[in-house]
């Protein structure tokens, strides 16, 4: 009997081991097929840049031929043909992405100039900037950042300035979200609703869970309005006005995550520990809200990232699931499983690296105080633009997190080689596993989450981060002691 059982384990042992051979000769043909398939989505990607670049040319060359010289101008009748196009060719905005340094060489002042200063300015050479964009008007604000002067290029602008919303009709309906469980917030919830609804004259908006609580709190409260299933969630943002949070960082997630497209100005009042981006507090929210409803406020717009995951199986890189908005992170990393993780990154077509450790996070700057803090990444103000590519315990000892700009597409993808699979997750919910040859794409959503300040953005972000990190607080160094005439 036992000489049996010896055999049997001994035949399913060596099942086994054909079985994990032929996986593995299986994964490395995967591996091998994936390969080819990038190099040759390179090549694709490769020609098409340099088709772009052969058409921009051409046209480049046909409107220089046609219209106008923008070679230096040698005498003052090319001098004056040159102003006149060049003025033609600003009025009508330029070409369709870029701008030309001669438009401003047309000189302005050249009739006071005398003739050896004009030849000194004609003398430089002509050059043209240019930018791909999708859409027509896609990259409009770039002409606005970026300026010439005489064939200088100086930028007025980088980022977006302190917003401000100011109110063109008043606004007359409010969602309310809240923390749940929470007997303060409840509290606090009841005398809201009632003063909107009493002082106010507005529409009250909360979720089913709340309507239940605040009828069972009181009858009156039949007024409040709410959802009866999720499809109406995606029609709330043509409703709503404004959106009220009660709870701590985890409600403002919550509240963005409930808008898949544009989402209502939120008002975030303070209920929980931190509160880097709830800056209102509860004891005073008569006068707070009675502010904002009259506006003008000042804003954060929070950007968000869209992520799409894309399975080994598509076709293409648009046949996705339903795609993630984060207001803070995308984690991928390792789940239960004990092994490293092995990610390949790319930033657009260009290999980033390949993340060998507990995982990444791809984090907004919104999400830079939060787990992506907790990684070794940055703090950065939330109104930069831009996706923070920080590794989770990396096994290497050179691995700095890096800040990628805000147009790029970044990819991780879990190579065919992986011991094991990696995990996805969405503002620390959602997750979703990401097998051998699966995707992650993760680029710039064109919906930010707009939250209202309670003085304006770097105040309130400066403040959030002394008050709920104690930022480099040190007992400042007495006065007694050597100084530097002393030496
Ligand atoms: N090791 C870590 O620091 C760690 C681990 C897991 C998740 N998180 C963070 O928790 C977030 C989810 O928050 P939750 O409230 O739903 O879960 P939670 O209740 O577990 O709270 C996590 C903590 O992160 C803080 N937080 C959230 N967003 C923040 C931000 N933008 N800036 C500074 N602090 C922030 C919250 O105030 C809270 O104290 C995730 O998006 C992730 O950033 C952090
Ligand atoms: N309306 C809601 N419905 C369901 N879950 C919610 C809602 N609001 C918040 N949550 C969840 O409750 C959890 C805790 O929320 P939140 O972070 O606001 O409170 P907190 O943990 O007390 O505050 P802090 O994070 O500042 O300590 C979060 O995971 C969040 O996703």
């Amino acid at each position: 009997m036992d000489e049996h059982l010896i055999e049997f384990s001994e035949a399913l042992r060596t099942v086994a081991k054909a079985l994990r051979r032929a996986a593995e000769g299986k994964a490395s043909a995967q591996a091998e097929a994936a390969e080819w398939k990038r190099r040759y989505e390179l090549e694709r990607t490769r020609n098409i840049q340099m088709e772009q670049k052969a058409r921009m040319a051409e046209q480049f060359s046909a409107e220089k031929n046609g219209d106008i010289d923008c070679e230096r101008v040698k005498n003052s009748d090319n001098q004056s043909m040159l102003q006149n196009e060049s003025n033609e060719h600003s009025e009508t905005g330029c070409m369709k992405h870029g701008i030309w340094s001669h438009e401003v060489l047309r000189d302005r002042e050249s009739d006071s100039n005398s003739n050896a200063d004009r030849n000194k300015i004609m003398r430089k050479a002509s050059f043209k900037l240019s930018w791909w964009c999708n859409g027509e008007n896609g990259d409009q604000h770039k002409h606005d950042i970026v300026s010439f002067e005489r064939g200088n290029i100086t930028t007025a602008e980088r980022s977006s300035k302190q917003i401000s919303l100011k109110w063109e009709s008043d606004p007359q309906t409010v969602l309310i979200l809240t923390k749940p469980n929470s007997v303060s917030v409840r509290i606090l919830c009841v005398q809201m609703v009632r003063w909107l609804r009493e002082r106010k004259k507005l529409n009250v908006y909360v979720e089913p869970r709340v309507k239940v609580e605040l009828l069972a709190e009181s009858s009156n409260f039949s007024y409040v309005q709410t959802w009866k299933d999720d499809s109406e969630i995606s029609h709330l943002h043509m409703k709503v006005d404004l959106v009220i949070t009660l709870g701590g960082d985890g409600t403002v997630l919550w509240a963005a995550s409930m808008f898949k497209g544009p989402v209502p100005p939120i008002v975030p009042f303070s209920l929980g520990s931190l509160g880097f981006m709830t800056p209102f507090h509860s004891e005073h929210f008569k006068d707070c809200l009675d502010s904002v409803l009259r506006g003008p406020i000042s804003i954060t717009l929070r950007h968000r990232l869209l992520c799409r995951v894309v399975r080994d199986a598509a076709k293409n890189e648009y046949e996705t699931e339903e795609p993630f908005l984060v207001l803070n992170e995308v984690t991928i990393d390792r789940g239960i499983s004990s092994y490293l993780t092995n990610l390949e990154c790319y930033c657009d077509n260009s290999f980033v690296t390949c993340v060998q450790g507990d995982g990444l996070i791809l984090s907004t700057t919104s999400g830079s105080t939060a787990y992506s803090l907790a990684a070794g990444g940055s703090m950065v103000h939330p109104q930069v633009p831009g996706i923070l590519f920080t590794p989770i315990c990396p096994h290497s000892l050179s691995f700095r997190p890096l800040i990628l700009p805000e147009h790029v597409t970044v990819r991780i993808m879990v190579p065919f080689n992986s011991r094991s699979p990696a995990w996805a997750s969405f503002d620390g919910k959602d997750r979703k596993l990401l097998a051998a040859g699966d995707a992650l794409l993760c680029s710039m959503a064109p919906w930010p989450v707009p939250t209202a300040c309670q003085v304006d953005s770097t105040n309130d972000f400066l403040r959030s981060i002394h008050d709920g990190l104690h930022w480099n607080l040190r007992k400042t160094q007495s006065f007694d002691g050597p100084r530097d005439r002393d030496l």
